[in-house]
């Protein structure tokens, strides 16, 4: 990999950028980035990782081996059209963003182009991101490999049906802000019940690696581990009672169902722009 061109420096680019340099998958030299407006955040990007800030298309496109699109969904189009007229029959598009179809982009870029959309979580930034990817028939297994071994360097990677990424979106692509939110209810408990916050967060964050390291070191079902960790009559059971009464799994499950469906939803939206305008 010679060269990869990030439309978009945002906290997903930050992230992949970071554990791409840091895994020394490619050099921040070979990195040009890009964004709407925020020169700021460019320069700093540049500062940390050494990838080179640009609001050149031509300069960044010319020759990049990878395209990468790291914007919102709602400026996709009018980043597509910005660089529509750099992209040729070679191209490999990589699309990270939730819920936006690969007929969309086709539609959008109105060329055959490779194209491979990823869906990994923030936790590149330190090579533990979850990562999954479908392409369309004209990407080739060779550019299918680059971009799964890209993915490789910054956690595990997976292959799903296109359609299957908005429940993958729903589940992993937002799961950390799922566990973070449960982290910041445990550190506001941690203060409330008289522990220090340094040392609450030292310990909350090895119970939760504990807890991912048996749930994926183990055979046994997670039902299975908390059964084991609530005593009859114990603590557990005191506090998991709670749990079930506020109905937190439920919560969860509506949670992950509902980030799924906005996934769906994001894509329909720019889907139903575009058949409009083809009509016009
Ligand atoms: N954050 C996450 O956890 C994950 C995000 N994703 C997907 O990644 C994508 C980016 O998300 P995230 O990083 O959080 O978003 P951010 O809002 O942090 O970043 C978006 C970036 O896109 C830039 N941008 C917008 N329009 C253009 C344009 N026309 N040309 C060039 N750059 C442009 C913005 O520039 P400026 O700042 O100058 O406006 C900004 O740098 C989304 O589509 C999201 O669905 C996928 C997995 C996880
Ligand atoms: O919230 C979002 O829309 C993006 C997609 C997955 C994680 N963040």
């Amino acid at each position: 990999m010679k060269k990869i061109a990030m439309i978009g420096a945002g906290s997903m680019a930050e992230a992949l950028i970071s554990g791409m340099v840091e895994k020394q998958f490619i050099k921040g030299e070979q990195i040009w980035v890009t964004n709407r407006s925020d020169r700021e955040k460019l320069n700093r990007l540049h500062k940390l990782y050494g990838v080179n800030p640009t609001y050149n298309f031509e300069e960044m496109l010319q020759d990049a081996n990878v395209i990468l699109l790291a914007m919102k969904p709602k400026d996709v189009a009018l980043a597509v059209k910005q660089i529509k007229p750099y992209l040729n029959h070679e191209t490999l598009l990589v699309s990270m963003l939730a819920g936006v179809s690969i007929k969309s982009i086709e539609m959008l870029t109105e060329l055959s182009v490779s194209i491979v959309r990823a869906m990994p979580n923030t936790s590149a930034a330190i090579g533990q991101s979850a990562t999954a990817l479908a392409a369309n028939s004209i990407a080739t297994e060779e550019q299918i490999n680059l971009i799964k071994t890209m993915f490789d360097t910054v956690g595990l990677t997976v292959y799903v049906e296109e359609k299957q990424l908005d429940a993958v979106t729903g589940l992993s692509g937002s799961g950390p802000a799922y566990i973070y939110y449960l982290i910041e209810a445990m550190e506001k408990s941690a203060v409330e019940i008289g522990l220090n916050g340094e040392l609450a967060q030292k310990l909350i964050v090895q119970t939760l690696i504990g807890a991912a390291g048996m749930v994926s070191r183990t055979t046994k079902p997670p039902k299975q581990l908390r059964r084991e960790v609530t005593s009859p009559g114990g603590t557990t059971e005191a506090g998991l009672k709670i749990l079930k009464e506020h109905q937190v799994q439920e919560a969860f499950i509506q949670c992950i169902k509902e980030a799924t469906s906005q996934s769906k939803r994001l894509g329909l939206t720019l889907a139903e722009e575009l058949e409009k305008e083809k009509r016009t």
